[in-house]
Protein backbone atom coordinates (compact mmCIF):
# COMPACT_ATOMS: atom_id res chain seq x y z
CA UNK A 1 0.00 0.00 0.00
CA UNK A 2 3.42 2.52 0.69
CA UNK A 3 4.22 1.21 -2.10
CA UNK A 4 1.48 2.76 -4.02
CA UNK A 5 1.06 5.66 -2.70
CA UNK A 6 4.60 6.37 -2.93
CA UNK A 7 4.07 5.86 -6.79
CA UNK A 8 1.06 7.88 -7.09
CA UNK A 9 2.26 11.23 -5.05
CA UNK A 10 6.37 10.94 -4.68
CA UNK A 11 7.83 13.52 -2.51
CA UNK A 12 10.64 14.22 -4.78
CA UNK A 13 9.20 13.85 -7.98
CA UNK A 14 11.99 14.43 -10.39
CA UNK A 15 14.49 11.89 -8.44
CA UNK A 16 11.77 9.12 -8.48
CA UNK A 17 10.99 9.28 -11.90
CA UNK A 18 14.27 8.44 -12.67
CA UNK A 19 14.42 5.65 -9.70
CA UNK A 20 11.30 3.74 -10.48
CA UNK A 21 10.03 4.15 -14.47
CA UNK A 22 13.96 2.65 -14.76
CA UNK A 23 11.87 0.52 -17.92
CA UNK A 24 10.54 3.94 -19.71
CA UNK A 25 13.88 5.70 -19.30
CA UNK A 26 15.63 3.10 -21.16
CA UNK A 27 13.10 3.22 -23.72
CA UNK A 28 13.45 7.26 -23.52
CA UNK A 29 17.19 6.48 -24.06
CA UNK A 30 16.62 4.79 -27.06
CA UNK A 31 14.79 7.00 -28.91
CA UNK A 32 16.79 9.71 -27.37
CA UNK A 33 20.25 8.15 -28.30
CA UNK A 34 21.33 11.08 -30.75
CA UNK A 35 21.52 14.13 -30.54
CA UNK A 36 19.75 14.75 -34.37
CA UNK A 37 16.73 12.31 -33.17
CA UNK A 38 16.08 14.19 -29.96
CA UNK A 39 16.13 17.78 -31.97
CA UNK A 40 13.86 16.15 -35.00
CA UNK A 41 11.36 15.11 -31.94
CA UNK A 42 11.55 19.02 -30.48
CA UNK A 43 10.73 20.34 -33.75
CA UNK A 44 7.91 18.21 -34.00
CA UNK A 45 6.67 18.58 -30.46
CA UNK A 46 6.71 22.54 -31.02
CA UNK A 47 5.00 21.69 -34.16
CA UNK A 48 1.89 19.69 -32.46
CA UNK A 49 2.00 22.33 -29.51
CA UNK A 50 1.67 25.45 -32.40
CA UNK A 51 -1.22 23.53 -34.05
CA UNK A 52 -3.15 22.61 -31.24
CA UNK A 53 -2.93 26.47 -30.15
CA UNK A 54 -4.17 27.79 -32.99
CA UNK A 55 -6.89 24.90 -33.65
CA UNK A 56 -8.41 25.96 -29.91
CA UNK A 57 -8.46 29.62 -30.82
CA UNK A 58 -10.00 29.02 -33.98
CA UNK A 59 -12.48 26.57 -32.10
CA UNK A 60 -13.10 29.34 -29.45
CA UNK A 61 -13.66 32.02 -32.00
CA UNK A 62 -15.87 30.03 -33.85
CA UNK A 63 -17.80 28.82 -31.17
CA UNK A 64 -18.34 31.89 -29.82
CA UNK A 65 -19.65 33.20 -33.35
CA UNK A 66 -22.06 29.96 -33.14
CA UNK A 67 -23.62 31.21 -30.17
CA UNK A 68 -24.53 34.74 -30.99
CA UNK A 69 -27.61 34.67 -33.23
CA UNK A 70 -26.51 37.86 -34.23
CA UNK A 71 -23.31 40.02 -35.89
CA UNK A 72 -22.07 39.92 -39.30
CA UNK A 73 -22.38 41.70 -42.92
CA UNK A 74 -25.35 39.79 -44.25
CA UNK A 75 -27.33 40.66 -40.71
CA UNK A 76 -26.50 44.14 -40.74
CA UNK A 77 -28.00 44.46 -44.36
CA UNK A 78 -31.12 42.11 -43.21
CA UNK A 79 -31.83 44.96 -40.14
CA UNK A 80 -31.52 48.04 -42.22
CA UNK A 81 -33.74 46.18 -45.06
CA UNK A 82 -36.24 45.59 -42.29
CA UNK A 83 -36.14 49.16 -40.77
CA UNK A 84 -36.22 51.10 -43.90
CA UNK A 85 -39.62 52.54 -44.22
CA UNK A 86 -41.65 52.21 -47.70
CA UNK A 87 -44.16 54.64 -47.71
CA UNK A 88 -44.83 56.64 -50.80
CA UNK A 89 -42.65 59.65 -51.45
CA UNK A 90 -44.85 62.62 -50.61
CA UNK A 91 -47.01 60.54 -48.43
CA UNK A 92 -49.41 62.41 -46.07
CA UNK A 93 -48.22 60.12 -43.42
CA UNK A 94 -44.88 61.63 -43.40
CA UNK A 95 -41.65 59.71 -44.41
CA UNK A 96 -42.35 57.06 -41.89
CA UNK A 97 -40.90 55.61 -38.84
CA UNK A 98 -38.21 53.74 -37.85
CA UNK A 99 -39.50 51.13 -34.77
CA UNK A 100 -38.01 48.74 -32.83
CA UNK A 101 -40.42 46.30 -31.56
CA UNK A 102 -39.45 44.25 -28.02
CA UNK A 103 -41.25 41.43 -27.97
CA UNK A 104 -41.75 41.31 -30.94
CA UNK A 105 -43.13 37.29 -31.34
CA UNK A 106 -45.62 38.09 -28.70
CA UNK A 107 -49.50 38.35 -29.52
CA UNK A 108 -49.01 42.17 -29.32
CA UNK A 109 -45.81 42.51 -31.07
CA UNK A 110 -46.77 40.17 -33.87
CA UNK A 111 -49.72 42.79 -34.59
CA UNK A 112 -48.14 46.14 -34.09
CA UNK A 113 -45.48 44.93 -36.17
CA UNK A 114 -47.86 43.92 -38.48
CA UNK A 115 -49.87 47.17 -38.71
CA UNK A 116 -46.77 49.11 -38.92
CA UNK A 117 -45.49 46.68 -41.87
CA UNK A 118 -48.83 47.57 -43.98
CA UNK A 119 -48.60 51.36 -43.81
CA UNK A 120 -44.93 51.42 -44.77
CA UNK A 121 -42.84 52.18 -41.64
CA UNK A 122 -39.42 50.22 -41.22
CA UNK A 123 -39.77 47.52 -38.22
CA UNK A 124 -37.66 45.25 -36.80
CA UNK A 125 -38.60 42.81 -33.84
CA UNK A 126 -36.36 41.45 -30.70
CA UNK A 127 -37.53 38.95 -29.22
CA UNK A 128 -35.83 36.09 -26.77
CA UNK A 129 -38.48 33.19 -27.57
CA UNK A 130 -38.22 31.80 -24.11
CA UNK A 131 -40.67 29.07 -23.15
CA UNK A 132 -42.87 30.61 -21.13
CA UNK A 133 -45.76 29.15 -23.08
CA UNK A 134 -45.28 27.19 -26.42
CA UNK A 135 -42.21 28.63 -28.49
CA UNK A 136 -43.93 26.92 -32.13
CA UNK A 137 -46.40 29.82 -31.80
CA UNK A 138 -43.99 32.66 -31.26
CA UNK A 139 -41.97 30.72 -34.46
CA UNK A 140 -45.21 30.36 -35.97
CA UNK A 141 -45.80 34.88 -35.75
CA UNK A 142 -42.44 35.29 -36.93
CA UNK A 143 -42.97 33.26 -39.62
CA UNK A 144 -45.98 35.81 -40.66
CA UNK A 145 -44.06 38.72 -40.27
CA UNK A 146 -41.06 37.43 -42.37
CA UNK A 147 -43.14 36.77 -45.25
CA UNK A 148 -44.34 40.98 -44.90
CA UNK A 149 -40.15 41.36 -45.01
CA UNK A 150 -40.63 42.24 -41.16
CA UNK A 151 -37.10 40.40 -39.42
CA UNK A 152 -37.11 39.45 -35.73
CA UNK A 153 -33.55 39.06 -33.76
CA UNK A 154 -33.31 36.40 -31.70
CA UNK A 155 -31.97 37.66 -28.35
CA UNK A 156 -32.87 39.40 -24.83
CA UNK A 157 -33.45 43.33 -23.78
CA UNK A 158 -30.97 42.22 -21.09
CA UNK A 159 -28.39 42.33 -23.59
CA UNK A 160 -27.02 45.39 -23.79
CA UNK A 161 -24.38 44.49 -26.64
CA UNK A 162 -27.08 43.38 -28.64
CA UNK A 163 -29.22 46.80 -28.23
CA UNK A 164 -26.18 48.69 -28.48
CA UNK A 165 -25.40 47.14 -32.24
CA UNK A 166 -28.63 48.24 -33.10
CA UNK A 167 -29.11 51.57 -32.65
CA UNK A 168 -25.58 51.54 -34.46
CA UNK A 169 -26.88 50.11 -37.30
CA UNK A 170 -30.04 51.81 -37.42
CA UNK A 171 -31.12 55.55 -36.31
CA UNK A 172 -34.50 54.23 -34.53
CA UNK A 173 -37.09 56.95 -34.46
CA UNK A 174 -39.37 55.22 -32.24
CA UNK A 175 -39.20 52.23 -29.80
CA UNK A 176 -42.64 49.92 -29.42
CA UNK A 177 -41.23 48.05 -25.96
CA UNK A 178 -44.04 45.16 -25.99
CA UNK A 179 -41.16 42.56 -24.31
CA UNK A 180 -41.97 41.10 -21.02
CA UNK A 181 -42.75 38.59 -18.40
CA UNK A 182 -46.37 38.61 -18.81
CA UNK A 183 -48.94 36.71 -16.70
CA UNK A 184 -50.62 37.67 -13.03
CA UNK A 185 -50.90 34.24 -11.46
CA UNK A 186 -47.40 33.03 -12.81
CA UNK A 187 -45.54 35.31 -10.57
CA UNK A 188 -46.05 33.38 -7.60
CA UNK A 189 -44.11 30.79 -9.64
CA UNK A 190 -41.28 32.47 -11.34
CA UNK A 191 -40.80 35.91 -9.64
CA UNK A 192 -37.43 36.32 -10.73
CA UNK A 193 -38.54 35.81 -14.50
CA UNK A 194 -40.69 39.20 -13.73
CA UNK A 195 -37.60 40.89 -12.35
CA UNK A 196 -35.05 40.00 -15.00
CA UNK A 197 -37.69 41.13 -18.10
CA UNK A 198 -39.62 43.30 -16.59
CA UNK A 199 -37.11 45.30 -14.70
CA UNK A 200 -33.69 44.78 -15.65
CA UNK A 201 -34.17 44.01 -18.98
CA UNK A 202 -36.63 47.67 -19.18
CA UNK A 203 -33.43 49.27 -17.59
CA UNK A 204 -31.09 48.10 -19.94
CA UNK A 205 -33.26 49.37 -22.96
CA UNK A 206 -33.70 52.32 -21.34
CA UNK A 207 -30.06 52.70 -20.96
CA UNK A 208 -29.46 52.07 -24.48
CA UNK A 209 -31.80 54.29 -25.50
CA UNK A 210 -30.35 56.94 -23.98
CA UNK A 211 -27.52 56.89 -25.19
CA UNK A 212 -28.72 56.55 -28.77
CA UNK A 213 -27.95 59.50 -31.24
CA UNK A 214 -30.42 60.73 -31.98
CA UNK A 215 -32.66 58.64 -28.88
CA UNK A 216 -36.06 57.35 -30.35
CA UNK A 217 -39.40 58.05 -28.47
CA UNK A 218 -40.72 55.09 -26.14
CA UNK A 219 -43.64 53.38 -26.23
CA UNK A 220 -44.24 51.05 -23.70
CA UNK A 221 -46.63 48.05 -22.43
CA UNK A 222 -47.53 48.70 -18.88
CA UNK A 223 -50.82 46.90 -17.72
CA UNK A 224 -54.22 47.55 -15.96
CA UNK A 225 -53.38 45.68 -13.28
CA UNK A 226 -51.57 48.73 -11.75
CA UNK A 227 -54.88 49.62 -10.62
CA UNK A 228 -54.39 46.71 -7.72
CA UNK A 229 -57.04 47.04 -4.96
CA UNK A 230 -58.28 50.61 -6.41
CA UNK A 231 -62.26 50.16 -6.17
CA UNK A 232 -63.25 53.54 -7.64
CA UNK A 233 -64.48 52.88 -11.28
CA UNK A 234 -63.86 52.90 -14.21
CA UNK A 235 -60.29 53.14 -13.17
CA UNK A 236 -58.75 56.79 -14.33
CA UNK A 237 -55.29 57.48 -15.21
CA UNK A 238 -55.32 59.61 -11.93
CA UNK A 239 -56.19 57.02 -9.67
CA UNK A 240 -54.11 55.79 -7.05
CA UNK A 241 -51.94 52.76 -8.12
CA UNK A 242 -49.95 51.86 -5.19
CA UNK A 243 -51.72 49.15 -4.03
CA UNK A 244 -50.38 46.22 -6.52
CA UNK A 245 -52.21 42.76 -5.72
CA UNK A 246 -49.25 41.18 -7.67
CA UNK A 247 -45.86 41.17 -8.22
CA UNK A 248 -46.46 41.31 -11.99
CA UNK A 249 -48.58 44.20 -11.08
CA UNK A 250 -45.76 45.54 -8.87
CA UNK A 251 -43.37 45.46 -11.81
CA UNK A 252 -45.56 47.25 -14.16
CA UNK A 253 -45.50 49.92 -11.90
CA UNK A 254 -41.94 49.89 -11.38
CA UNK A 255 -41.44 50.27 -15.04
CA UNK A 256 -44.16 53.27 -15.03
CA UNK A 257 -41.26 54.92 -12.02
CA UNK A 258 -38.48 53.88 -13.93
CA UNK A 259 -39.47 55.33 -17.09
CA UNK A 260 -40.37 58.71 -15.55
CA UNK A 261 -36.88 58.85 -14.18
CA UNK A 262 -35.61 58.07 -17.96
CA UNK A 263 -37.43 61.04 -18.80
CA UNK A 264 -36.79 63.32 -16.34
CA UNK A 265 -32.90 62.88 -16.23
CA UNK A 266 -32.73 61.76 -20.07
CA UNK A 267 -35.20 63.92 -21.89
CA UNK A 268 -36.67 60.31 -22.88
CA UNK A 269 -40.06 60.83 -24.78
CA UNK A 270 -41.70 57.70 -22.89
CA UNK A 271 -45.35 57.01 -23.63
CA UNK A 272 -47.10 53.97 -21.27
CA UNK A 273 -49.96 51.77 -21.79
CA UNK A 274 -52.01 50.36 -19.64
CA UNK A 275 -53.61 47.39 -21.53
CA UNK A 276 -56.48 45.67 -20.46
CA UNK A 277 -56.92 41.83 -20.83
CA UNK A 278 -56.14 41.78 -24.60
CA UNK A 279 -57.53 38.95 -26.48
CA UNK A 280 -57.99 37.74 -29.86
CA UNK A 281 -56.39 35.99 -32.90
CA UNK A 282 -52.58 34.91 -32.41
CA UNK A 283 -53.26 35.64 -28.47
CA UNK A 284 -51.44 34.29 -25.44
CA UNK A 285 -52.29 30.69 -24.32
CA UNK A 286 -51.84 31.32 -20.86
CA UNK A 287 -54.39 33.99 -20.68
CA UNK A 288 -58.40 32.52 -19.44
CA UNK A 289 -60.00 32.76 -22.97
CA UNK A 290 -57.12 31.11 -24.92
CA UNK A 291 -56.85 27.88 -22.49
CA UNK A 292 -61.05 27.82 -21.94
CA UNK A 293 -60.99 27.22 -25.73
CA UNK A 294 -58.51 24.72 -25.75
CA UNK A 295 -60.33 22.56 -22.61
CA UNK A 296 -63.94 22.67 -24.06
CA UNK A 297 -62.80 21.40 -27.76
CA UNK A 298 -60.51 18.65 -25.92
CA UNK A 299 -63.39 17.82 -23.29
CA UNK A 300 -61.28 18.65 -20.11
CA UNK A 301 -62.96 20.59 -17.44
CA UNK A 302 -62.26 24.60 -17.22
CA UNK A 303 -61.93 26.44 -13.71
CA UNK A 304 -63.76 29.39 -13.20
CA UNK A 305 -62.75 31.60 -10.47
CA UNK A 306 -65.39 33.47 -8.01
CA UNK A 307 -64.98 36.58 -5.87
CA UNK A 308 -65.68 36.83 -2.15
CA UNK A 309 -69.68 36.49 -1.77
CA UNK A 310 -69.92 34.33 -4.49
CA UNK A 311 -69.69 37.99 -6.75
CA UNK A 312 -68.94 36.85 -10.48
CA UNK A 313 -65.05 38.48 -11.70
CA UNK A 314 -64.95 40.69 -14.74
CA UNK A 315 -62.54 42.28 -17.37
CA UNK A 316 -62.48 44.89 -19.43
CA UNK A 317 -61.67 42.54 -22.18
CA UNK A 318 -60.20 44.54 -25.13
CA UNK A 319 -59.56 43.18 -28.63
CA UNK A 320 -56.52 43.15 -30.19
CA UNK A 321 -57.29 44.91 -33.31
CA UNK A 322 -58.20 47.90 -31.08
CA UNK A 323 -55.20 47.69 -28.69
CA UNK A 324 -53.30 48.02 -32.37
CA UNK A 325 -54.82 51.07 -33.00
CA UNK A 326 -53.95 52.77 -29.67
CA UNK A 327 -50.12 51.81 -30.42
CA UNK A 328 -49.96 53.37 -33.45
CA UNK A 329 -51.40 56.05 -32.24
CA UNK A 330 -49.09 56.66 -29.25
CA UNK A 331 -46.42 56.40 -32.00
CA UNK A 332 -47.62 59.07 -33.85
CA UNK A 333 -48.23 61.38 -31.48
CA UNK A 334 -45.05 60.66 -29.04
CA UNK A 335 -43.11 63.85 -29.37
CA UNK A 336 -39.12 63.80 -29.87
CA UNK A 337 -36.97 62.46 -27.19
CA UNK A 338 -34.71 65.44 -26.58
CA UNK A 339 -31.35 64.25 -25.16
CA UNK A 340 -27.88 64.05 -27.43
CA UNK A 341 -25.06 62.19 -26.36
CA UNK A 342 -26.96 60.97 -23.13
CA UNK A 343 -27.61 64.45 -21.62
CA UNK A 344 -30.96 65.84 -21.88
CA UNK A 345 -31.56 69.41 -23.89
CA UNK A 346 -34.95 70.10 -22.23
CA UNK A 347 -38.80 68.49 -21.58
CA UNK A 348 -39.90 65.51 -23.32
CA UNK A 349 -43.00 64.11 -22.82
CA UNK A 350 -44.31 61.62 -20.64
CA UNK A 351 -47.99 60.06 -21.14
CA UNK A 352 -50.06 57.32 -19.62
CA UNK A 353 -53.04 55.99 -21.11
CA UNK A 354 -55.23 53.78 -20.08
CA UNK A 355 -56.17 51.03 -23.29
CA UNK A 356 -59.83 49.16 -22.75
CA UNK A 357 -62.99 48.62 -23.80
CA UNK A 358 -65.10 50.22 -21.47
CA UNK A 359 -67.50 47.59 -21.18
CA UNK A 360 -66.53 44.81 -18.63
CA UNK A 361 -67.49 41.27 -18.89
CA UNK A 362 -68.43 38.64 -16.29
CA UNK A 363 -66.03 35.37 -16.53
CA UNK A 364 -68.99 32.89 -16.96
CA UNK A 365 -70.32 35.64 -19.74
CA UNK A 366 -67.08 34.90 -21.32
CA UNK A 367 -67.55 31.09 -21.14
CA UNK A 368 -71.13 31.43 -22.11
CA UNK A 369 -70.05 33.19 -25.20
CA UNK A 370 -67.05 30.41 -26.10
CA UNK A 371 -70.01 27.69 -25.99
CA UNK A 372 -72.02 29.34 -28.47
CA UNK A 373 -68.88 29.91 -31.05
CA UNK A 374 -67.77 26.86 -30.44
CA UNK A 375 -70.82 24.68 -30.12
CA UNK A 376 -69.60 22.99 -27.99
CA UNK A 377 -70.75 23.23 -23.83
CA UNK A 378 -67.65 23.80 -21.01
CA UNK A 379 -67.91 21.32 -18.01
CA UNK A 380 -67.08 24.17 -15.62
CA UNK A 381 -65.43 23.61 -11.98
CA UNK A 382 -66.40 26.78 -10.18
CA UNK A 383 -64.19 28.10 -7.35
CA UNK A 384 -63.39 30.99 -4.94
CA UNK A 385 -60.59 33.11 -6.35
CA UNK A 386 -57.47 31.69 -5.02
CA UNK A 387 -54.85 34.37 -3.04
CA UNK A 388 -52.93 34.45 -6.48
CA UNK A 389 -52.43 38.17 -7.17
CA UNK A 390 -56.07 38.29 -9.16
CA UNK A 391 -58.09 41.45 -8.77
CA UNK A 392 -62.19 40.97 -8.80
CA UNK A 393 -62.70 43.26 -11.60
CA UNK A 394 -61.01 46.16 -14.24
CA UNK A 395 -62.47 48.84 -15.91
CA UNK A 396 -61.11 51.41 -18.10
CA UNK A 397 -62.06 55.33 -17.79
CA UNK A 398 -60.47 55.79 -22.22
CA UNK A 399 -61.37 59.66 -21.76
CA UNK A 400 -57.29 60.54 -22.20
CA UNK A 401 -57.00 58.05 -24.87
CA UNK A 402 -59.70 59.52 -26.65
CA UNK A 403 -58.63 62.88 -26.68
CA UNK A 404 -55.00 62.40 -27.43
CA UNK A 405 -54.80 59.21 -29.15
CA UNK A 406 -57.78 59.26 -31.30
CA UNK A 407 -58.37 55.85 -29.63
CA UNK A 408 -61.75 54.67 -29.89
CA UNK A 409 -62.64 50.62 -29.47
CA UNK A 410 -65.26 49.16 -31.79
CA UNK A 411 -64.91 45.41 -31.35
CA UNK A 412 -67.24 44.31 -28.84
CA UNK A 413 -66.27 40.27 -26.83
CA UNK A 414 -68.72 38.87 -28.35
CA UNK A 415 -67.51 39.63 -32.09
CA UNK A 416 -63.88 39.49 -30.62
CA UNK A 417 -64.22 35.81 -29.83
CA UNK A 418 -66.25 35.29 -32.70
CA UNK A 419 -62.76 35.74 -34.93
CA UNK A 420 -60.45 34.51 -32.22
CA UNK A 421 -62.52 30.90 -32.21
CA UNK A 422 -62.37 30.78 -36.27
CA UNK A 423 -58.49 31.80 -36.07
CA UNK A 424 -57.86 29.30 -33.20
CA UNK A 425 -60.09 26.09 -35.08
CA UNK A 426 -57.93 27.23 -38.57
CA UNK A 427 -54.33 27.25 -36.99
CA UNK A 428 -54.90 24.27 -34.73
CA UNK A 429 -56.49 22.26 -37.49
CA UNK A 430 -60.12 21.95 -36.38
CA UNK A 431 -62.64 21.48 -39.34
CA UNK A 432 -65.89 21.82 -37.94
CA UNK A 433 -67.46 19.02 -36.40
CA UNK A 434 -64.30 17.32 -35.93
CA UNK A 435 -62.23 16.47 -33.08
CA UNK A 436 -58.95 16.17 -34.79
CA UNK A 437 -56.23 18.94 -34.10
CA UNK A 438 -52.81 19.36 -34.63
CA UNK A 439 -52.81 20.28 -30.39
O1 LIG B 1 -55.04 43.63 -18.08
C1 LIG B 1 -53.90 43.29 -17.84
O2 LIG B 1 -53.07 44.12 -17.61
C2 LIG B 1 -53.50 41.84 -17.76
O3 LIG B 1 -54.47 41.06 -18.43
C3 LIG B 1 -54.28 39.70 -18.33
O4 LIG B 1 -54.48 39.27 -16.99
P1 LIG B 1 -55.92 38.81 -16.57
O5 LIG B 1 -56.90 39.92 -16.67
O6 LIG B 1 -55.78 38.15 -15.25
O7 LIG B 1 -56.32 37.77 -17.74
P2 LIG B 1 -56.59 36.20 -17.71
O8 LIG B 1 -55.45 35.48 -17.13
O9 LIG B 1 -57.01 35.82 -19.06
O10 LIG B 1 -57.83 36.07 -16.69
C4 LIG B 1 -59.08 36.64 -17.02
C5 LIG B 1 -60.08 36.31 -15.96
O11 LIG B 1 -60.31 34.90 -15.94
C6 LIG B 1 -60.15 34.40 -14.63
N1 LIG B 1 -59.61 33.02 -14.73
C7 LIG B 1 -58.36 32.79 -15.19
C8 LIG B 1 -57.87 31.53 -15.32
C9 LIG B 1 -58.67 30.46 -14.96
O12 LIG B 1 -58.28 29.26 -15.04
N2 LIG B 1 -59.93 30.70 -14.49
C10 LIG B 1 -60.44 31.96 -14.37
O13 LIG B 1 -61.59 32.14 -13.95
C11 LIG B 1 -59.21 35.36 -13.94
O14 LIG B 1 -59.41 35.30 -12.54
C12 LIG B 1 -59.64 36.68 -14.55
O15 LIG B 1 -60.71 37.20 -13.85
C13 LIG B 1 -52.90 39.29 -18.82
O16 LIG B 1 -52.66 37.92 -18.58
C14 LIG B 1 -51.82 40.13 -18.17
O17 LIG B 1 -50.58 39.80 -18.75
C15 LIG B 1 -52.19 41.56 -18.42
O18 LIG B 1 -51.25 42.43 -18.01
Amino acid sequence: MRVLEEDLFPSTPGKVKIERAGAMNRQLHRCFASTSTMFLWALFLVAMTASYLSFQSFVDTSSKYLAASWGGLHWERQIRASAAPRRPPGSAAGAGMSVLVTGAAGFVGTHCSLALRKRGDGVVGVDNFNAYYDPSLKKARRALLASHGVFIVEGDINDGRLLAKLFDVVPFTHVLHLAAQAGVRYAMQNPASYVHSNIAGLVTLLEACKDADPQPAIVWASSSSVYGLNDKVPFSERDRTDQPASLYAATKKAGEEITHTYNHIYGLSITGLRFFTVYGPWGRPDMAYFSFTRNILQGKPITVYRGKDRVDLARDFTYIDDIVKGCLGSLDTAGKSTGTGGKKRGPAPYRIFNLGNTAPVTVPNLVSILEKHLRVKAKKNVVEMPGNGDVPFTHANITLARQQLGYKPTTNLDVGLKKFVKWYQSYYGYTRGSKNSRQ
